[in-house]
């Protein structure tokens, strides 16, 4: 890419080498595995690069650690024996602060399986979870507050069925465990708790060869030691998603050659995942930014023009807001005496950690030059702002959010650029000079009659009197100015949105 972002001061966009730098790192990646997959996951891991070894017990282990990149345990085969070991293995990860992957293989079909991976969960030294749709729904479903979900395990075996919801699943598993899930089936779903991707490669045939999902879980392993280098650049979440987007091509190239033949599919996949470069990234990847209901459903929106051009009260009450419990936050510096230049870009910097520190998703409005150069999570656009499809060229994969006021504005709209919509003004405000006139709750349910099903969030004049009949008519969220930023306590107004929305949905 050859786009000069005018805050990076003459750098152009970051190039990502992810597989070039795993390999040259030849990251040692230790196996606690099953006994079905040791020689499929150790061959895999030497084709992308990395260097396997399988460890049996923790006096072994203890020598190992010291040299590794990453902790795989999989539960595949487990006996109590093993399970004792799979903590002690945690253990010691943590005391060298090695990464722990875990697949908690078949725990969605039997009660023993599920209640040791709660157990290695809790340890709270899990740094990804990786599992097919059925595994995760299964722990999902067992740690969820909500008394809806189902907690008897459902499958017969290790194989996953698909299952609905996936990246909703994915999204709140990463929150409630405080660590990167990743779901697999025929599309696969990442999120880090903040963003969700979902990756469409693959191939069916990859179901019908065991020890796909199991390698994967080692791979993605691996991949941690290249992460290092691009940090400050991309997401855990995003650059997990290139990672499952190479395994995934990695299926395709090799069906290519195999055709849908297991056997001589299982020797073409080793074949791949070697000869993989980052080229295919760029060439083919797909990864699709997914916006989900819960990360709208408190979205406040603010500047410094909305806390009377005090920039620490705008950090206070920011601050104040993601603890009490807003979702997302959009800086929107916007009007007479406002920010610009570098004071902008620090202060959006600044806005930009307390997000990350709360877990909220952080979106930058208009500026998509700023988007870039603070690497936030997303970039909301306006009508009259920039043209969608050149938007989602500059930002990649971060979140874009588009304003639709009208069902001639849906028309006219490439809603394929865009991952979620704000709808308004519901009612009439005071924060947004020029707005228009006000739609009302109802030209939610219009546009959604109307074909729209991204997710949308009602804006303008929202209070907590009146948001109830804009989730009513099909907003995940609300989107808030005034309410929040000129409370006299921020925090308990974002509670209480928050309370509002959580019970006005199911
Ligand atoms: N229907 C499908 N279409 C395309 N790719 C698929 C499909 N199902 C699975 N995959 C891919 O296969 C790989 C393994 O995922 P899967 O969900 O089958 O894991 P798993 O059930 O844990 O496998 P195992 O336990 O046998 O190792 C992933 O890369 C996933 O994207
Ligand atoms: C078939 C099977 N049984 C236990 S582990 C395993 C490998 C795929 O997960
Ligand atoms: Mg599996």
């Amino acid at each position: 890419m050859t786009y000069e972002n005018p805050y990076m001061k003459g750098r152009t966009w970051p190039e990502l080498n992810i597989l070039e730098t795993l390999r040259q790192r030849n990251p040692l990646v230790i196996c606690i595995t099953n006994d079905v997959v040791r020689t499929f996951t150790a061959n895999g891991l030497l084709a992308i690069g990395a260097s396997p070894v399988m460890s049996e017990c923790s006096e072994d282990l203890k020598d190992l650690i010291v040299h590794a990149s990453a902790l795989l345990i999989n539960i595949g085969t487990l006996t109590p024996d093993k399970v004792s070991y799979y903590k002690e293995a945690i253990k010691l990860a943590k005391t060298h602060e090695v990464p722990v992957v875990l697949d908690p293989v078949g725990c969605h079909a039997g009660a023993y399986r599920l209640s040791v991976v709660l157990d290695l969960i809790k340890t709270g030294n899990i740094s990804l979870l990786r599992g097919n749709q059925s595994e995760i729904k299964a722990i999902y479903d067992a740690l969820s507050p909500d008394d809806t979900a189902n907690n008897s395990t459902t499958g017969k075996g290790v194989d996953g069925a698909q299952v609905e919801d996936s990246a909703v699943i994915a999204y709140r598993l990463a929150r409630l465990i405080n660590c990167p899930v990743v779901t697999t089936g025929e599309e696969d779903y990442i999120s880090d708790g903040i963003r969700v991707f979902a990756v469409p490669h693959g191939h069916s045939v990859m179901t019908a060869v065991t020890g796909t999902g199991c390698l994967l879980g080692a791979v993605l392993a691996a991949f941690f030691s290249a992460y290092y280098p691009c940090k400050d650049s991309v997401s855990i979440g995003e650059f997990l998603a290139y990672a499952l987007a190479y395994y995934g091509l990695a299926g395709e190239s090799a069906v290519q050659v195999s055709g849908v033949k297991p056997g001589s599919f299982s020797t073409a996949f080793m074949d791949a995942l070697y000869t993989l470069d980052d080229a295919v990234l760029m060439a083919e990847n797909r990864i699709r930014p997914v916006v989900v209901p819960d990360q709208l459903q408190v979205y406040f929106i603010g500047g410094t023009q909305d806390v009377g051009l005090n920039e620490n009260r705008l950090l206070s009450v920011v601050e104040e807001a993601c603890r009490g419990g807003v979702t997302c936050f959009q800086f929107r510096e916007k009007g007479m005496g406002t920010l610009e230049g570098q004071q902008k870009l620090e202060l959006a910097q600044q806005l930009q950690q307390i997000c990350a520190k709360y877990n909220v998703l952080y979106i930058i409005n208009d500026d998509v030059d700023l988007a870039v150069a603070v690497n936030a999570d997303g970039v909301h656009v306006g009508q009259e702002d920039m043209r969608l499809e050149e938007v989602r060229n500059l930002v990649g994969h971060k979140a874009v959010g588009i304003s639709i006021h009208s069902i001639e504005e849906l028309h006219k709209t490439v809603v394929v650029y865009a991952d979620c919509v704000g709808v308004g003004p519901m009612y009439a405000t005071s924060s947004k000079p020029d707005a228009q006139e006000p739609c009302g709750p109802n030209r939610i349910s219009e546009l959604q009659a109307e074909g729209l099903t991204l997710p949308c969030v009602g804006i303008g004049g929202i209070t907590l009197d009146n948001a109830k009949p804009i989730l009513e008519a099909g907003a995940c969220g609300v989107a808030i100015i005034s309410a929040i930023a000129h409370a006299d306590n921020p925090y308990e107004a974002a509670q209480q949105f928050k309370h509002l929305v959580d019970r006005a949905q199911p």
